[in-house]
């Protein structure tokens, strides 16, 4: 394979044009690098060489499986969404024209000059990278857990929005509730995602209670999910066992996920494990654990949804975390949809959901203040993405906009925020 800096036949010799490519994707990189992990030195990278060290060809997988075509939407509702059971669907893809279209070349010449999502600063504002360059670095990287792009702005951009065409939302996935409350204050609910071998996830739980569907387009994936009453201490990996990388994927492949293949770990907390592989579509249902780990160069595609099957959930966790937004949203389901209106009344917001948040103090607890949370590794996000409005202080009383910002930036650092801030506003 040529690297991303040789176009010519003649590879022995770069041209002059191709070094100054190199050196400014050097320079760019290591920009991107110093903002998104500023705890790490240009040795910490690489610290655990997890490039020799991790087995990416260990590939356990115990998932159902369904095929679109062979599972009409009724029964996909009845026998996985309502039950709240992962399921991975195959043939979802077959018509995209993902397939063709989505790779490291295709992609770093149709969006070469646009930049893309690849981690978050201290501030909490996003760290970009020119598609160029970031393909260049997944080519190149011997990175411990490497920068992932994970974007959910691609859809407003006026040229990134062009990747919109070459996918459809599934059919079992069309109930979209929370267009109703508006396309400008929604929570981000769509992320294109591309990272090389080694990059991923942390455990986590997704914002708001909602459900995820996630499509992988090229490469492979390895997930373990866990269900939503799984002690948070039995799975996170604690800081003093992940030195300054509590919260990377790869940490957790090599710490906890040995753990769950002993005899003592409980039965019930086992995990649904799954090789996604590209083509393959993984239901993530509200309130599952997961955590996920890129065993190669991977491009995927990810939504999350409320429907009318998790709207309950959905509903008791916006109005705690969101409150603000939760008005409007009821607003414009009244015009809509009068019976949701009439559900989400009935709803008793101060009985618990049974379905845990990220955020909570213990996964029975019944608080559900959304993404203040230092240790949250979600990079769902459930307030807007910070990228456009800077100034934007509009939302400023619902909860997480006005906390976010401060406590985010903490992830990788110390937790100096006391928990029972997290809380506040109940
Ligand atoms: O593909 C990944 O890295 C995992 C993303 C994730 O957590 C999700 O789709 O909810
Ligand atoms: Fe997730």
């Amino acid at each position: 394979m040529p690297d991303s800096g040789s176009y010519h036949h003649h590879r022995r010799k770069m041209s002059s044009e191709d070094e100054n490519f190199d050196e400014k994707a050097q320079r760019r990189i290591i920009d991107a690098k110093v903002k998104a992990r500023p705890e790490l030195d240009m040795c910490g990278w690489t610290k655990f060489n997890h490039i020799e060290k991790f087995d990416l060809n260990y590939r356990p997988d115990n998932c159902e499986r369904i095929r679109i075509h062979q599972v009409s939407t009724e029964e996909f509702i009845a026998k996985y969404e309502m039950k709240y059971r992962p399921v991975v669907i195959t043939g979802v893809c077959d018509d995209w024209k993902t397939m063709e279209k989505w790779n490291l070349e295709k992609l770093a010449k149709k969006y070469r000059n646009q930049k893309f999502k690849c981690g978050e600063d201290n501030e909490g504002y996003s760290v970009k990278l020119k598609m160029k360059y970031f393909v260049h670095y997944m080519k190149n990287n011997q990175d411990d857990s490497p920068l992932y792009i994970f974007d959910s702005t691609f859809g407003e951009h006026p040229r990134k929005k062009k990747l919109l065409e070459d996918y459809q939302v599934p059919a079992y996935f069309r109930d979209d509730l929370f267009k109703y409350a508006g396309e400008e204050k929604r929570p981000p609910y769509r992320w294109f995602v591309m990272g090389s071998a080694r990059s991923g996830t942390g455990i986590h739980i997704d914002p708001l209670g909602t459900s995820a569907w996630n499509a992988l387009v090229m490469g492979t994936k390895r997930w373990c999910l866990f269900p939503t009453n799984t002690p948070k201490e039995l799975i996170k990996v604690q800081p003093n066992e992940g030195g300054n990388q509590t919260d990377e994927a790869i940490t957790w492949f090599s710490v906890i996920y040995p753990r769950t293949q002993m005899d003592d770990w409980p039965k019930q907390f086992k995990p649904i494990e799954i090789i996604q592989k590209a083509g393959e579509t993984v239901f993530v249902p509200s309130g599952w654990w997961h955590v996920v780990l890129n065993l190669d160069n991977t491009i995927a595609v990810t939504q999350n949804f409320c429907s009318l099957t998790n709207f309950p959930i959905v509903w008791h966790k916006t109005v705690r975390g969101r409150p603000k937004l939760s008005v409007k949203w009821l607003d414009n389901l009244t015009k809509h949809l009068p019976e949701l209106t009439t559900i989400a009344q009935r709803i008793d917001l101060n009985q618990p959901t049974g379905v845990a948040s990220d955020s909570d103090d213990s996964s029975s607890s019944s608080s559900d203040s959304e993404c203040s949370n230092p240790d949250c590794s979600c990079r769902k996000s459930c307030n807007s993405d910070n990228d456009n409005n800077r100034n934007n202080d509009d939302d400023d009383d619902d909860l997480q906009i006005s906390t976010t910002n401060k406590y985010k930036r903490k992830r990788y650092r110390s937790t100096s925020v006391s928990s029972n801030e997290d809380n506040s506003n109940k």
